[in-house]
């Protein structure tokens, strides 16, 4: 008997039959941010045996209000990093897989094959369908947490040949239908809430305990402090896939930090010591650039890796903002992190003039 996990193993729904489903368990998190955090700490004291983590990103000042995992110290180092240290220093048992990439297209169904759920803890949609579009084709359930502003939605689909998330969500909003990141707000305990759902609803997928939260969608309001279930059903036509979609987006304001042009701007004015990337095409970079940018075309960017440095702050740049995110992401499977410059030069032009 492993005294590690009496506390849940005496209870007699549980018992040693589920820590052992449990220890056997491969559980993919997409995303180590404020839904990650939880899931992962949870699965890990309790005994998942196998955690993956899918992560790129840095840790910011900004995330400290919600990342409880991270500490001030710990600005700008990788989550990745940092997250697996602690994870290990809480429970050594835990076999961990690490991916230090953004989930996507070219990546997704090799990551997700290894697994047996997938929880997803990122916080854009492109992910959501994609995670969502990988589990249908690999036949895997998935945990999905959203969260905004003091609510929170959480469901289980894929499950069993339950519904999929788009049976309740058909196609990815358009760009402009998608709230801009900066003024999405979230109130730094909801996270917490919505994570721990999802590890609660991992677990009882996992070890067969409990009621799935598979064809329902839960509402959490944290002003009112209510919980709602809506149900909803399988549509067949979104049950089977064997292909992902031609493309996914961009991963929204979420795959990689953004900085504004006011911000951008000041860096430029105070002479700050940085790298600036420029993905616009020659002639665009010859009518006007910034002084001392890098010209790298975006459809050069894989060819020209090495131009980039990677001991300072890197910016990327193109004329309005949505190449340089293309740029962004692209540079982030290779894991490079580089931080976009919002509104591009037009942006950059139309504040110098002012
Ligand atoms: N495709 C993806 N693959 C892996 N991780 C992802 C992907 N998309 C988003 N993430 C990660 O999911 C996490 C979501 O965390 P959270 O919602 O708390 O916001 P954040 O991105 O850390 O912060 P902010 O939105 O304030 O910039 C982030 O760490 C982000 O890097």
């Amino acid at each position: 008997m492993n005294m590690r996990y009496i506390r849940q193993t005496v209870l007699k729904e549980f018992g040693d039959a589920a820590q052992e489903k449990l220890a056997k368990a491969k559980v993919l998190v997409v995303g180590v941010g404020g839904l990650g955090i939880p899931v992962l700490q949870y699965l890990n004291a309790m005994g998942v045996g196998t955690l993956g983590l899918v992560e790129a990103d840095t840790v910011d000042i900004t995330n400290l209000q919600r990342q409880v995992l991270y500490t001030e110290a710990e600005v700008g180092a990788s989550k990745l990093a940092t997250a697996i240290e602690k994870l290990k220093a809480q429970n050594s048992n835990t076999l961990f897989k690490q991916y230090n990439t953004f989930l996507a297209k070219d990546n997704v169904l090799d990551i997700v094959s290894g697994f047996d759920v997938v929880v997803d803890a990122s916080d854009n949609f492109a992910t959501r369908y994609l995670v969502n579009d990988a589990c249908i084709i690999l036949n895997k359930p998935f945990v999905s947490g959203a969260i905004q502003g003091f609510e929170g939605q959480l469901s289980v689909f894929n499950y069993k040949g339950g519904p999929t998330y788009r049976c309740l969500f058909p196609n990815m909003p358009s760009a402009n239908e998608i709230p801009n990141c900066n003024e999405n707000g979230v109130l730094g305990v909801v996270p917490g809430i919505i994570g721990n759902l999802q590890a609660l609803e991992t677990v009882k997928l996992l070890t067969g305990v409990g009621e799935v939260l598979s064809g329902e969608l839960l509402l959490f309001n944290g002003l009112h402090q209510t919980y709602n279930k809506i149900k909803f059903a399988a549509v067949n036509k979104n049950l089977k896939r064997t292909e992902l979609e031609d493309s996914y987006g961009d991963n929204g304001c979420a795959t990689g930090a953004s900085i504004t042009i006011k911000e951008f701007k000041e860096l430029v004015d105070n002479n700050t010591n940085f790298q600036l990337i420029d993905v616009r095409t020659i002639n665009e970079y010859n009518v006007y650039h910034i002084p001392n940018s890098i010209h790298i075309p975006l459809a050069e960017l894989d060819f020209h890796l090495s131009k980039i440095k990677n001991n300072t702050t890197t910016y990327v740049i193109c004329q309005s903002g949505k190449r340089s995110k293309i740029a962004q992401n692209q540079l982030a499977e290779k894991t490079i992190n580089v931080v976009n410059v919002e509104g591009g030069i037009n942006a950059f032009k139309s504040i110098e003039i002012v």
